[in-house]
């Protein structure tokens, strides 16, 4: 409305000018009615309108396109019958030469009235949009019809119509009254005009209109034909003829030539749009003509072609492309031309040289008649997507292979996220033994050992279902219901709700390292010879029975067992004897107890017997456990068979009680050792219970091992020498003899330390500190005149000699103190020669090489075999002091000391008397053949200072 305001302003202006001129403007008769000029001009006017309604007709009836066809009827049909009307009212205008009937004023009026009903019609037939039916000769037909018909009306019936005009008086009432009429029916279609559509076209037909109206309103009550406002009212009809002109024109010509333009510019932007759009896609694209010249290529496919586009368009495929795709290129160009779309893949090289890979599509192009007039051709480099292909297809490959290397190794499951199995590997079928339609669909359930507590599942099922991975071993149970263990990773697949949807499980079968597991831990708790628990599975079992035992007030027994003299079947019958005696005791100390019970070896020849809950009190208790003790005592004595042989291993026995809180497994075991020990030195193959006197003694032996331990460091050692003489009483040499001087105890003798250095091994740091000290010595000697030929004798215990080092650690001594070996000489047992002989022999064989020499102290004591005696390398024997003590009366004693002098003598050996206190005695070994003597008689272990100077005693 508001674009509307300023016509509207326009039009209400013109009316108030027009309405004032009319009102100011003197009438006057502008022509002489008839006159010449009157007529000329009026027909030049009405020839105007005429002529312009004839172009309005000639327009819609060419230019008007299809939509606008009804249009085109209307305006055919209105300005057909307009035109004819009007050059009819021009024709018949008063003073025109005479048409059938003589022109006139009335006749005039009629058509003109006539020709302003039809113009009036056709601008409310267009305000309105009513559209004619027909074609548009339909229209022209009827308008010519009507014209007929009006021409005849007005031309011979014109009495027919109203006088509008009376000659002299001029213009009736009616006249006004219908151009008042025609006037509303202008300005009504102009205000339908301006409120319809905003077109150009019916803004000026709404000009048109209102200029038409407005003539009537001049035409309205004119005097005569020569009137001013009649001319002025014609006026206003050519002009408004001439918008009614611009109206059509624009909407039939300039319109559709607009149209055109505007066409043109869409055509052009859209062929920019395509053309970038073209060059834009991933694809490169050509038109091909039936020719095999390119019509058209997009700015990918020439840069790929490495040329510009407009050399490359108009040019055969054959002068662009690389000579080796001439023959498949041509060879799809002419498949595509025969009319069947085609395509292919295939390797080339870039411009640059790389190369390249492109799938090619050609399809031909048809004009409208159907004819193939080219190919378009689509190519699309596919270079990255085979490189992806590729990598893909290794990487499925690698993936292949990986699944391969997995199922080779591994056991594979994989669950839904309700655990139900969906898929397994042969291995899993393998080791669970269930074929693989038996799994699927099942749960793990199905090899479920019941091994482990709910407990562990449920964590197990915690972790993985919050998307964590779960790594632990797992018993599971075969479909033969054997178990095996498998070390599992269980793996969730989470979704992207995050919660997981299936789960991967990979196993490895850890049964056999389980199993070794097993057997290790057994090894670590049990005895391997015998398979009964070991000492610290011994521990723990007194460590639970004493918590029974507080709880149950039961009194529990604690039985501990040594063979007596175990070392002696090792030595006479070999080691593997000794071990199977060892499993024989534990056969029958196993078969002489409860279940309840545990026996146990803690280790040599030591057993352990844990007699639970055996009474209530401990009076009971001791004669339940005496009973047991006595039992088992009785059982071990019995007579074993090794070989064939019979053996007899009787057993000591140490046993204690125990039922308070306060027992402590390691002081229980200490207690059972002193009643054993108590045993033992009771004359074995007994029963000893343990009494808290005994304590007080195993107490001041703990204390005197640990003194004694101190006893080398803190130099507390003497050694002194005991000389040894010849017939003559000339020193031969001496015997070092260890004497340990305690600041509180005093001299502590050898009985009383040694035994114990021996048991607890310090005998060998006391042995080495001896060696030294006597090498030390003879160096010292080496230069004195009285004692550079002594030697000097040292005695050597079984543990010392049974080093694997003992060579070593005399010639290190020898070495240390630069002594003489010849003048060194080591007395040893014939205990030590009863257990591996060989090595003994190489050793002192080593030694007697470098010059030591060697004695076989208190020889006679023993089960010396003579046949081996002479493999030794022995220089003498000393005759016991057992036999020379008593030799004066005891015929066995002189008996022996004979026996060995003689043999001494057969064998090439010296022999040397101990313990010779008497003169009597002396004489007595002398008549038989002694030669060298060592005693108080001659001389007692001394200090080196109080050793005699002179070479005699
Ligand atoms: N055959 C065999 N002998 C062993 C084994 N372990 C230790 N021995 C030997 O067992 C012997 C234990 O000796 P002891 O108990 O100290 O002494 P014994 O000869 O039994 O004398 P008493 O116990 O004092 O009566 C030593 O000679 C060890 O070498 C073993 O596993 N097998």
């Amino acid at each position: 409305m508001r674009r509307n305001h300023p016509s509207l302003l326009w039009a209400t202006g013109s009316v108030l000018l027009v309405l004032m001129a009319v009102w100011a403007m003197p009438r006057f008769n502008l022509f002489t009615e008839g006159s010449g000029e009157l007529l000329v001009l009026h027909l030049i006017i009405e020839l105007f309108s005429v002529f312009v309604a004839l172009l309005v007709v000639v327009m819609a009836w060419n230019v008007f396109t299809d939509e606008n066809r009804s249009t085109s009827r209307t305006l055919i049909f209105g300005f057909s019958v307009v035109a004819g009307l009007d050059l009819m009212h021009a024709v018949s205008y008063p003073g025109m030469p005479d048409l059938l009937t003589p022109s006139s004023t009335p006749k005039a009026i009629f058509f003109w009235f006539l020709a302003r009903a039809f113009d009036l019609l056709t601008f409310w037939l267009l305000a309105l949009g009513v559209r004619l039916p027909g074609q548009r000769w339909h229209a022209l037909a009827v308008a010519v019809g009507v014209l007929a018909v009006v021409f005849a009306w007005g031309t011979w019936c014109l009495d027919w119509f109203p006088t509008t005009y009376v000659p002299g008086e001029g213009a009736t009432t009616l006249n006004g009254q219908i151009d008042l009429l025609l006037l509303a029916g202008y300005w009504a279609a102009a205000w339908v005009f301006v409120r319809s559509t905003h077109s150009l076209r019916n803004r000026y037909l709404a000009w048109a209109c209102f200029l038409m109206g407005l003539a009537q309103l001049l035409l309205n009550g004119f005097a005569d034909t020569g009137d001013v406002l009649l001319f002025f009212g014609h006026v206003l009809k050519i002009a408004a003829f001439a918008l009614i002109f611009k109206g059509t024109f624009w909407l039939g010509l300039r319109a559709p030539y607009n149209l055109l333009q505007q066409s043109e510019q869409q055509l052009r932007s859209k062929q920019t749009e395509l053309d970038t759009l073209l060059s834009r896609i991933p694809a490169g694209l050509a038109r091909i003509d039936v020719a095999g010249r390119y019509v058209y290529v997009n700015q990918r496919l020439a840069q790929r072609l490495g040329q510009p586009v407009e050399h490359i368009v108009g040019r055969p495929f054959g002068e662009v492309i690389r000579p080796e795709r001439n023959a498949t290129v041509g060879q799809h160009l002419s498949l595509a031309l025969s009319g069947q779309p085609t395509g292919y893949e295939g390797q080339t090289y870039l411009v640059n040289g790389e190369p390249n890979h492109a799938t090619v599509w050609m399809a031909p192009e048809h004009d409208s008649a159907g004819q193939v007039v080219g190919v378009i051709a689509v190519v699309l480099d596919v270079t990255e997507q085979r490189r992806l292909q590729q990598d893909l297809a290794h990487s499925m490959h690698e993936i292949a292979e990986l699944k391969a290397a997995l199922d080779a190794h591994a056991i594979v499951a994989i669950t839904n996220a309700q655990g139900i199995i969906t898929s397994v590997n042969d291995k899993f079928c393998e080791i669970s033994q269930y074929r693989r339609d038996e799994v699927l669909g099942q749960s793990h359930r199905i090899i479920n050992s019941g091994h482990h507590s709910e407990a562990f599942f449920r964590d197990l099922w915690q972790t993985i279902s919050s998307g964590n991975v779960w790594t632990g071993e797992i018993c599971n149970r075969a479909k033969n219901g054997s178990l095996y263990w498998v070390h599992t990773t269980i793996v969730p697949f989470v979704g992207k709700d995050g919660l997981a949807e299936q789960y991967i499980a990979i196993r490895a079968d850890i049964t056999k390292r389980k199993q070794a597991e097993q057997d290790a831990q057994r090894m670590a708790l049990h005895d391997a010879l015998t398979d009964l628990p070991n000492r610290r599975l011994m521990a723990e079992r007194v460590s639970q029975a004493i918590a029974h035992a507080v709880r149950d007030k039961h009194v529990s027994a604690l039985l501990l067992l040594d063979l007596d003299h175990f070392k002696e079947v090792n030595d006479t019958l070999g080691h593997a004897q000794g071990d199977e005696l060892l499993r024989a005791v534990a056969n029958r100390l196993r078969a002489s107890v409860r279940q309840t019970d545990t026996v146990a070896r803690l280790g040599g020849d030591e057993f352990v017997v844990l007699l639970t809950d055996i009474a209530p009190d401990m009076a009971a208790a001791t004669a339940a456990a005496s009973d047991w003790a006595e039992k088992m005592r009785a059982q071990l004595a019995r007579p074993y068979e090794l070989h064939g042989e019979p053996v007899i291993a009787t057993p000591s026995v140490g046993v204690v009680l125990f039922g308070s809180a306060t027992d402590d497994p390691e002081e229980m075991l200490k207690q059972a050792d002193m009643a054993l020990y108590k045993a033992k030195a009771g004359g074995r193959n007994q029963v000893c219970f343990f009494d808290p006197s005994l304590q007080a003694e195993v107490n001041s032996r703990t204390s005197l091992l640990r003194d004694l331990r101190a006893a080398v460091e803190l130099d507390q050692l003497r050694l002194l020498y005991q000389p040894v003489v010849d017939r003559a009483r000339r020193v031969l040499g001496v015997e070092a003899l260890v004497r340990w001087q305690h600041p509180e105890r005093g001299l502590v003798s050898p009985a009383a330390f040694i035994p114990l250095a021996e048991q607890s091994g310090i005998i060998l740091q006391i042995g080495e500190w001896v060696l030294d000290t006597a090498c030390a010595q003879l160096s010292a000697w080496a230069d004195d005149p009285v004692r550079k030929a002594w030697t000097i004798a040292v005695n050597v215990c079984a543990r010392q000699f049974n080093e694997a080092t003992f060579v070593a650690t005399v010639e290190a001594a020898l070495a240390r103190a630069g002594a003489n070996p010849a003048h060194l000489r080591l007395e040893i047992t014939e205990s030590m020669l009863q257990s591996d002989l060989d090595s003994t022999i190489t050793k002192m064989r080593q030694l007697n090489d470098r010059g030591v020499r060697f004695s076989l102290d208190d020889f006679g004591t023993g089960y010396s075999s003579l046949s081996y005696l002479k493999l030794l390398p022995l220089d003498q024997f000393k005759i016991d002091k057992s036999f020379v003590d008593d030799i004066l009366n005891n015929r066995k004693d002189l008996a022996v000391a004979k026996t060995i002098l003689g043999l001494a003598s057969n064998l090439g050996l010296g022999v040397v008397a101990e313990g010779v206190e008497s003169a009597a005695q002396y004489e007595l070994l002398a008549t038989y053949g002694c030669e060298a003597f060592q005693g108080y008689l001659f001389c007692k272990p001394v200090p080196v200072e109080a050793l005699p100077r002179q070479s005699s005693i």
